[in-house]
């Protein structure tokens, strides 16, 4: 396993808020590393920062080695982003989709295409091709955003609460697409609010609470670690249904 996103004493202010705090982290090849907290907690920030998408504070942030700040366009190069909004365009079809984005690669036309259908096939989705966009379900649209996300092969693909609000059947095929992906030697960065969706695909878990890394570990190991039964209690327990979490912040900020 090979380092692809190093994460050093990361933080963010907005004015005077500041919503991220002193955060490090790494994730190397054929790892899933999950960023679990609250909403508002600062993972998107994070992820915003690691994409370019939001200005670094204080801190840096590599991707397969190279500073974000100093080469954020040839660093972008090597993600793929599965944000929260899935910025499709509703006036094309779902090929369409695909390779007007792909075009931001400068992929030749003939292998853009060919490329596009590989990777409908790859999320199911090739009877869709040439559809509208506005006939997808919502697990559709987030099949064809992680298509789209994996058009310029990237080292490490970002993935922000990829299957909010699907079903279970549409989330178990993200799922066996993302431990596909990561056994092809692909980094993934994750949000969820879901527990289930983290154990299934972290190898690492880091707790955020109002920006502060909290905890971190493998599923399995935090709650042991912190004294809590499964996953939920721990990040229940950390995350302010106890007065420890307070405490803990408190002492790092
Ligand atoms: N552009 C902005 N300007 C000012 N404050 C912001 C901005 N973006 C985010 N924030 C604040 O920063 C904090 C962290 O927000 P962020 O979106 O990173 O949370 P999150 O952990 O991703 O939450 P969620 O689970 O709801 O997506 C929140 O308090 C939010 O209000």
């Amino acid at each position: 396993m090979s380092e692809i996103l190093n994460v050093i004493n990361l933080s963010k202010k907005y004015g005077f808020f500041t919503a991220v705090k002193n955060v490090n982290f790494v994730v190397s090849s054929r790892e899933c590393v999950a960023l679990l907290g609250e909403n508002g907690a600062g993972k998107t920030t994070t992820m915003k920062m690691i994409y370019s998408a939001a200005s670094i504070t204080d801190g840096q942030i590599k991707v397969d080695g190279i500073d974000v700040s100093k080469n954020p366009a040839t660093t972008k190069r090597a993600l793929g982003i599965v944000s929260q909004e899935d910025l499709l365009d509703g006036s094309l079809t779902v090929l369409e989709n695909l390779i007007a984005h792909g075009i931001c690669y400068d992929i030749p036309k003939k292998q853009l295409k060919e490329k596009c259908k590989e990777l409908l096939e790859f999320v199911g989705l090739s009877n869709y091709a040439n559809k509208e966009i506005t006939s997808l379900s919502g697990g559709m649209r987030r099949r064809l955003v992680l298509a789209r996300a994996m058009l310029n092969d990237p080292k490490l693909i970002i993935l922000d609460e990829p299957t909010t609000g699907l079903d279970v059947q549409s989330r178990h095929v993200i799922w066996k697409k993302l431990l596909t992906l990561k056994q092809q030697g692909v980094a993934l960065l994750l949000t969820s609010h879901y527990m289930d969706e983290v154990e299934k695909l972290a190898d690492k878990v880091l707790i955020i609470h109002q920006g502060v890394v909290l905890a971190e570990g493998t599923p399995d190991n935090l709650p042991v670690q912190n004294g809590y039964k499964t996953l939920e209690d721990t990040f229940l327990g950390l995350t302010g249904f106890d007065e420890e979490a307070n405490d803990i912040v408190q002492a790092l900020s």
